[in-house]
C-alpha cells in the first residue's frame, strides 16, 4: 500500500465536490482517475498530494493520515504535476526542473554531481536538453507541460500524482511521456481525459462521476460500452487491440438530434 484516500469528501463553493471516494494505488502501478469534465480529479489529486485538506475521510501514505506527515518528508516522497504553472519570472527550463530537487537538498545547499546528473537525465527523458536554457515564457505549452513533468521526476518521487500531464502534448509526445511514466519504479496515480491512453497505460482505473467513484478496476471492466454511453453520453465500439493486446475504443459521431 502506498497512497489511498478511504471515504473521503471535500467541499467548495458551499457544494460537495468530492464525496465518500475510497481508492487505493498499489506500489509501483499506474492508476488512471478518469471522469467528465468537473467531475472532481483535480481536486482528489490536491487532497492525494495533501495540497488540501479533506473534510471527511482520511488519506493515508503507508497507512500513515497524510496530515501527520512532515511537510519535509511528504516533500522529498510526493511529486504533484497540475495542470497550469505559469509563472512570469525570467526562469529557464534548467531552473524549473532544479527546482525539483530543492527538497532533498535545501535551497541554499551548494549544487553537487549527483544532483546534476540527475537533472541532466531527466531533462534528456522528457526531450528537453537541447532548450535547457531556454527562458520559460519562451516555451510552448507542450515544452512547458514536459518540464514540469522533468521537474517532478527530479524530485524523485516514490508517488507521482499528474494532473492531464498529455493535454498539451503532441501525439508522440503523448506516448512517450506515458511510457516513460509506466517504466519508473514509481507508484502513479494520473487524471487523463484521453480514455485511450488511459487504457494503454493504466494498470486499473477509477472512474469519477458527481465526485463519487462509480465504478474501479481494471481498464476493460471500467470502460464498458453501457458505462461509456451513461457517463459520458458517448456511443462507442470496444475491442481488444490486435496491435498491443489493450482495449481499443472507437468513438462513434453523436446522432443528431
Ligand atoms: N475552489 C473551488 N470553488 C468552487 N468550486 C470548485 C473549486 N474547486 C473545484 N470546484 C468545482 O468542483 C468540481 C470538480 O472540479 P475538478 O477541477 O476537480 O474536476 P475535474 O474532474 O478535474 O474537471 P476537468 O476534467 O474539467 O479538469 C467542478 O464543478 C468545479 O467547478
Amino acid at each position: 500500500m502506498t497512497i489511498a484516500a478511504r471515504n473521503v469528501g471535500w467541499s467548495a463553493g458551499g457544494r460537495m465536490v468530492l464525496d465518500g471516494v475510497t481508492l487505493e494505488a498499489a506500489p509501483g502501478q499506474v492508476l488512471g482517475l478518469i471522469g467528465p469534465n468537473g467531475s472532481g480529479k483535480s481536486s482528489l489529486l490536491r487532497l492525494l498530494a495533501g495540497l488540501r485538506r479533506v473534510a471527511s475521510g482520511v488519506v493515508t501514505l503507508d497507512g500513515r493520515n497524510i496530515d501527520r506527515c512532515p511537510r519535509g518528508a511528504l516533500a522529498r516522497r510526493v511529486a504533484m504535476v497540475e495542470q497550469q504553472a505559469a509563472t512570469e519570472a525570467p526562469v529557464t527550463v534548467l531552473d524549473v526542473v532544479r527546482l525539483g530537487r530543492v527538497p532533498h537538498r535545501g535551497l541554499f545547499s551548494s549544487w553537487n554531481a549527483p544532483d546534476a546528473a540527475l537533472v541532466d537525465q531527466v531533462l534528456c527523458h522528457v526531450g528537453l536538453h537541447a532548450l535547457r536554457h531556454r527562458l520559460w515564457h519562451t516555451l510552448s505549452g507542450g515544452e512547458r507541460q514536459r518540464a514540469q513533468i522533468a521537474r517532478a521526476l527530479a524530485q524523485h518521487p516514490q508517488e507521482l500524482l499528474l494532473d492531464e500531464p498529455t493535454n498539451h502534448l503532441d501525439v508522440q509526445h503523448q506516448l512517450e511521456i506515458l511510457a516513460l511514466i509506466r517504466r519508473l519504479p514509481v507508484t502513479t496515480v494520473v487524471a487523463l481525459h484521453d480514455l485511450n491512453l488511459a487504457a494503454m497505460f493504466c494498470d486499473n482505473l477509477v472512474l469519477l462521476q458527481n465526485g463519487r467513484v462509480r465504478t474501479a478496476g481494471a481498464p476493460a471492466d471500467v470502460l464498458t460500452r453501457q458505462r461509456l454511453l451513461e457517463v459520458f453520453g458517448v456511443s462507442a465500439h470496444l475491442g481488444i487491440s490486435p496491435h498491443h493486446g489493450r482495449l481499443h475504443i472507437q468513438f462513434l459521431p453523436p446522432q443528431p438530434r
